[in-house]
This record gives C-alpha cells, structure tokens and sequence, in this order.
C-alpha cells in the first residue's frame, strides 16, 4: 500500500472556540487503502447499555494502539490491537502532515446510511483538555457536522470525502459537538480512522 500524500494545504473553517481543517485529497490510493481496511481490521459491533438493556451500536469498530494506550469510549473500556502495517503507514502519514504523534486509532466501518454515530464531543479525560483528533476517511462520502453545545446554531456540515484528512484541535471538544447522521440515500460503505494521543 501506498499513502501518497497529494495535498497539503487545508481549508480551515473559521469557527469560534473550533479550529477545524480539511484536507480534501490527503490520501491518494484511498479506494485501495479502503478495501485492505475493510478486509484487515478486526470489526466488531459493540453493545451499550440504554435504560439497562444491551443495544448494538450502529457502526463497527475497531481499537488500535501502543500497548499502554487503554481508553474509554462511551462507556466502553477498549484495550487496543497491536498496529497492524497498513495504520502504521497512515499514522506516519498523518504524523509528518500535522508535525505531531499518535499513539491509537480508532476505527469506525460505516455499513450503510442506516450506521451512524450520535453527537458527542471526544473529551474523554484520558485525551487531555485540547486534544488534537486526525481523522482518515475511506470509500463513500458522509456528512459530518458540527455544533455549539452552547448557544446552538444551525450545525455547520462537512462533506468528508474518501481519502479526505479531517483534524479538529484547539477547543473543538470543550465547546462543540459532532456526529455523522443517518441517511436514507443509498449509500456504500465508509471507513473512518480518527488517530489520538492518550495521555499516559
Ligand atoms: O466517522 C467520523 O467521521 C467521525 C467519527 C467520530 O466522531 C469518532 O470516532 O469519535
Ligand atoms: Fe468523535
């Protein structure tokens, strides 16, 4: 696999308390890179507790990582899979890019439009207060969007492209939330990758 990088000069959104940039061709062979993600990671669906009965949560993930970089997600603790090659060369991709280091990934496999993730914020405690999240996106487009979670506004959306490098950074968690909504277009299959620092 390759990750060639074609393009290095972001749009930045200008956004009170976010700093938001896309770039929207970071990965070159992003139609390859999607397939051997699809057919290399170790999916799974996980289930949350919802009014204290077990609900599958819309989407496949997958936990990669250093070894030290354990973390909790939406109540669930994940230890995280040894690097496989192919996130080891995104990683490093993303690292040049960006001039910082990553010690996990979380994967998410978007099955169809009816898989979705709900407005959250990633504050976790283990990220720190302003963490800076890269996110790899991989096959079909989705819409992503982002809003206040004070004084609330109508949500600014992002079409994140296969291929496209989304980072939010700054205060982006502390005062916004995201989420990638159902649709009821047809829609193919989408990878998300969003790289983090765990603080150890
Ligand atoms: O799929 C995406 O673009 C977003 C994923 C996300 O927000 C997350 O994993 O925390
Ligand atoms: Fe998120």
């Amino acid at each position: 696999m390759q990750a060639g990088l074609f393009s290095s000069t972001p749009q930045v959104f200008d956004l009170p308390q976010a700093d938001i940039s896309y770039y929207e061709d970071f990965i070159a062979d992003e139609a390859q890179v999607y397939q051997q993600l699809l057919a290399d990671l170790q999916w799974h669906q996980d289930t949350i507790q919802m009014y204290g009965k077990p609900v599958l949560i819309p989407r496949m993930n997958a936990w990669y990582g250093d070894k030290e970089a354990a973390y909790s997600y939406s109540g669930l603790k994940l230890t995280p899979i040894p690097w496989t090659e192919s996130l080891l060369l995104l990683k490093q991709t993303v690292e040049q890019q960006l001039n910082r280091r990553f010690n996990s990934v979380l994967a998410n496999y978007y099955r169809d439009g009816a898989d979705s993730v709900a407005w959250h914020s990633d504050d976790e405690a283990e990220l720190g207060l302003n963490p800076v999240i890269a996110s790899l996106s991989f096959g079909a487009t989705r819409r992503f969007s982002l809003r206040r979670k004070k004084q609330q506004q109508a949500p600014i959306h992002i079409d994140l492209h296969g291929g496209s490098l989304l980072v939010m950074a700054g205060q982006t968690q502390q005062y916004w939330h995201h989420q990638i909504a159902k649709t009821t277009k047809p829609v193919a299959g989408r990878i998300n990758l969003t790289f983090r620092s765990i603080q150890l």
